[in-house]
């Protein structure tokens, strides 16, 4: 069951689907037996888009390093950035980025971020991660909730007070930051990040530091829980068909 807590928030919502064990786009993965050199997959992409090639001699170590490994399809490379930083080199998986911009759904935001997923999986045929932010303004009913990219290319970082809510689903993770929209202030490098000041702090998230931001932000709540998850089972998710 899905968990949505109501309009009145933000809400960012991260999917993974840990629903096939394949090769993966921009890896090749090379099984080095002692009969001869087998590439097992060449991706679809040109030679120069490949970020690594993991070669083995053990075909089981192989499996395990492509079951290992999700991939975090998004077009938005702020969110890239903090997603990587916020997981760290403790995370258990092997993140690999495919820049996709997948459609803008409509509808509710778990539906969207289903469909979302369901979409980036159609493109890596494996296990993905996504995610999808909405801000839901109070005085507006809640809209423009999963429209805000829109809601912020034609208006730019101002807005009414919200709250911050973070969740994640398909394996559904919850995190939630709360705090005020203000007079933008600090950088416009990333979304609404000017205008939101999180409760306890002086500071929007865009004045912050990276280290703050990402110590305290729903994104970073989301993926902490992401993060326990797949640590405690990452065994038994690595053989989930
Ligand atoms: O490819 P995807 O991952 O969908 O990336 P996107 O930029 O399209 O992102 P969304 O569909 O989730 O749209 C949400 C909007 O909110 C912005 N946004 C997301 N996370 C943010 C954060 O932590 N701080 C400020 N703005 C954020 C983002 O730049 C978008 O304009
Ligand atoms: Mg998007």
């Amino acid at each position: 069951m899905l968990f949505y807590p109501g309009l009145n928030q933000l809400d960012m919502i991260i999917s993974v689907l840990t629903t096939s064990v394949r090769p993966y786009p921009r890896s090749i993965f090379i099984l080095n037996s002692l009969i001869n050199t087998i590439v097992v997959q060449a991706n679809r992409d040109s030679a120069e888009d490949v970020d690594e090639v993991i070669v083995t001699q053990d075909a089981t170590e192989l499996y395990k390093v492509m079951a290992r490994s999700i991939v975090f399809v998004t077009g938005n490379a702020k969110k890239l950035e903090e997603v990587v930083q916020i997981l760290g080199t403790t995370f258990p998986y092997k993140v690999i980025s495919q820049n996709i911009d997948l459609p803008e759904y409509q509808g509710e935001p778990d539906e969207i971020c289903i469909a979302k997923c369901k979409e980036a999986a159609k493109h890596i045929n494996g296990p993905v991660l996504i995610e999808d932010t909405c801000l839901c303004f109070n005085a507006l009913g809640g809209m423009p909730g999963p429209y805000i990219k829109w809601f912020l290319m034609k208006l730019g970082p101002s807005v009414a007070p919200m709250n911050i809510f973070s969740i994640v689903v398909i394996i559904l993770f919850r995190g939630r930051t709360e705090g005020q929209i203000v007079e933008p202030r600090g950088p416009t490098n990333f979304g609404w990040d000017p205008c939101f000041e999180p409760n306890g702090f002086m500071q929007t998230f865009a004045e912050m530091t990276e280290e703050t931001k990402n110590s305290i932000s729903h994104r970073s709540r989301a993926l902490k829980a992401l993060k326990d998850y797949f640590t405690s089972n990452a065994d038994s998710l690595m053989t989930k068909k």
